[in-house]
C-alpha cells in the first residue's frame, strides 16, 4: 500500500479542532497493522486538559504484536502519526494533505516525519508474510499521536506496561528523524525540549493605537522586550544557570565530529542563507546537536494579517522553546526561565501582567554508539547501501525517548531513513521514494542483523 491515504489526514495534534482527524489516524494505523495479521490493541491514555479548564480525549496508543516465540529476540519499533501544522498559503506548492509525487519524490505533511518511516516499518512485517517466511525476530510496535505536542498520556502508559508490553522487549527501535547529508546515519543522542508560553495581559480589551497609543503601557512591547533578553544576537543564552549545566564537549567526541563529511556550502544553500552562526564544522555541528538553543516561534493575540490593522492587543502570548542537552534538567530550566523572565518583566515597571508556564518539558536522550545494537546497525546499512553509516545526534526531540531509556532500561537505536533535505515541519516536506524503497530494505537488514546478535 502507498502512503497517500495517511497522508490525506490532518492528524495535526496541536490543533484540537482536528482531534476527530487524529482518532482516526490511529483507527487507520490499528487497522493496517491487523491486516497484516499483528494482535492489536487501542490503549486509552486519558485525557488532556486545554488552558480555558475543558477536557478532550487524547488520542489512543497503538500497541501490535508480531511473533511471541521465547527462542527469539523482541525488537519494539516506536513512531508516531501525528504532525505539525501546515496550510498551503503557508508556501506549499502542493496541497501539504495530498501525497503528491513530483520527480521521485513524495510531497504531503508528515511523510518524512514519521508516516513513511511507520509505514516502512509496517511493510517490512508484510514483506515476511507475503513472502511466508517467520520473522527472524518478534516485533512489537508503540505507534502514538501527540508526539509533537511531548507525547501526552505516553510516559503514564510505559510505566503502566513497564512489567507486561515491555516485559519481553530486548530492543527499542525508532526511526524518526534524517540522515545528516547523503550518507545514510545511525542516530546516538536527540536533544530535549522546554516549552513555554509567556503571557502578558494588560486593558480588558484590545485598544485603538490613535486613540490610546501614549497613555498606555503596551502588552506586546512588555513581551517583546522581555523576548529580546533570552537570547543574544550571536546565540549566547542570557539566562542564568542555562550554559553552565552543560556537559563539556569531550576529546573524543570533538573528533568523531571532526570526522564526520559535512559540508557547511551545501547546508548553508539547503536552507537559503549567506551567513550561519559557526564557520566551522566542529562548532556548527555542536549546536546542532548538544549545545542548548532558544527558538521564538510565535505570538499568538498579535496581528498577523496582511493589512494595516492600527490595534493595540490587550493580551499576547509568546510562544518559545529551549533545546536541551545534557545534563540540563527540564525541572530546573522552568524555575530559571520563569524567575528570569519576572525579573527583566519586574525592571519595566509595568502595571501589565506576565504569566510564564511550561507546556512541555522533555528531556535529552544519550546512548552508547559502541553498544552491539549499533554494530547490527552498521552491518545492516552496509548491506543494503554498501557505505559505513555517519554516527550521529540529532538537534530535534523525541520526548519520549528518555523515557523508554529511564523507565523500561532497554537499549535504544535509532535507525533514521529520512533524507537531509526532507524539510521536517517546513514547507513542501518530503521523502523520496529512494529513501522509503531503500529504507524499507535497511529495516529488513536490520531485523536480521539483530537475530544473529548475542543478547545483552
Ligand atoms: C525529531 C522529531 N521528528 C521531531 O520533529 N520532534 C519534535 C517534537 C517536539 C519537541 N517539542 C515539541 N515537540 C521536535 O523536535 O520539534
Amino acid at each position: 500500500s502507498d502512503p497517500w491515504p495517511w497522508i490525506a489526514v490532518e492528524s495535526d495534534s496541536s490543533d484540537v479542532t482536528k482531534r476527530s482527524d487524529l482518532h482516526r489516524m490511529m483507527d487507520m494505523t490499528a487497522e493496517k497493522l491487523r491486516l497484516i495479521g499483528g494482535s492489536v490493541e487501542m490503549v486509552d491514555v486519558g485525557t488532556q486538559t486545554l488552558p480555558n479548564g475543558s477536557s478532550i480525549a487524547l488520542p489512543k496508543v497503538v500497541t501490535a504484536r508480531f511473533g511471541e516465540d521465547p527462542s527469539k529476540r523482541t525488537v519494539c519499533v516506536y513512531g508516531h502519526v501525528d504532525v505539525q501544522p501546515a496550510k498551503k498559503e503557508d508556501g506549499w506548492a502542493t496541497d501539504p494533505y495530498e501525497l503528491t509525487d513530483i520527480d521521485g519524490n513524495l510531497y504531503g505533511r508528515g511523510a518524512s516525519d514519521n508516516k513513511a518511516p511507520v509505514l516502512a516499518w509496517i511493510h517490512t512485517v508484510e514483506v515476511y508474510k507475503a513472502l511466508n517466511i517467520d520473522l527472524p525476530v518478534n516485533v512489537k510496535f508503540i505507534i502514538e499521536g501527540m508526539e509533537e505536542t511531548g507525547s501526552n498520556g505516553l510516559d503514564d502508559m510505559i510505566v503502566a506496561q513497564k512489567d507486561s508490553f515491555f516485559s519481553d522487549v530486548d530492543y527499542i527501535i525508532i526511526s524518526d528523524c534524517v540522515w545528516l547529508s547523503k550518507r545514510p546515519a545511525l542516530t546516538y543522542g536527540t536533544r530535549g525540549n522546554c516549552y513555554f508560553f509567556a503571557e502578558v495581559e494588560g486593558p480588558k480589551k484590545d485598544l485603538h493605537s490613535g486613540v490610546y497609543g501614549g497613555t498606555v503601557m503596551e502588552p506586546m512591547t512588555d513581551l517583546i522586550g522581555i523576548l529580546d533578553k533570552l537570547i543574544s544576537p550571536s546565540g549566547k543564552i542570557l539566562i542564568p544557570g542555562i550554559r553552565e549545566a552543560v556537559a563539556h564537549l569531550s576529546d573524543e567526541e570533538w573528533k568523531m565530529y571532526q570526522d564526520i563529511e559535512f559540508d557547511l556550502e551545501s547546508y548553508k544553500r539547503e536552507i537559503g542563507l549567506s551567513q550561519l552562526m559557526y564557520s566551522n564544522k566542529v562548532d556548527l555541528l555542536a549546536h546542532r546537536w548538544r549545545h542548548p538553543t532558544v527558538s521564538i516561534h510565535g505570538i499568538e493575540g498579535a496581528f498577523s494579517s496582511p493589512g494595516t490593522k492600527t490595534v493595540i492587543p490587550a493580551k499576547v502570548i509568546a510562544k518559545f522553546s529551549i533545546r536541551q542537552v545534557p545534563n540540563m534538567d527540564p525541572a530546573m530550566v522552568e524555575k530559571q526561565v520563569t524567575d528570569y523572565l519576572h525579573s527583566v518583566f519586574a525592571k519595566r515597571k509595568s502595571p501589565n501582567k506576565l504569566n510564564v508556564t511550561m507546556v512541555i518539558g522533555a528531556k535529552p536522550w544519550l546512548a552508547d554508539p559502541k553498544h552491539p545494537l549499533y554494530e547490527a546497525g552498521k552491518a545492516a546499512v552496509k548491506r543494503v547501501f554498501a557505505v559505513e553509516p555517519d554516527l550521529i545526534r540529532e538537534g530535534g526531540t523525541i520526548p519520549i525517548a528518555r523515557s523508554f531509556q529511564d523507565v523500561t532500561g532497554k537499549s535504544i537505536i535509532m535507525l533514521p531513513i529520512g533524507g537531509f533535505d526532507d524539510g521536517l515541519h517546513s514547507q513542501n516536506e518530503k521523502i523520496s521514494r529512494y529513501n522509503y524503497m531503500e529504507g524499507t530494505k535497511l529495516f529488513i537488514a536490520f531485523l536480521h542483523e539483530v537475530s544473529q546478535m548475542e543478547k545483552h
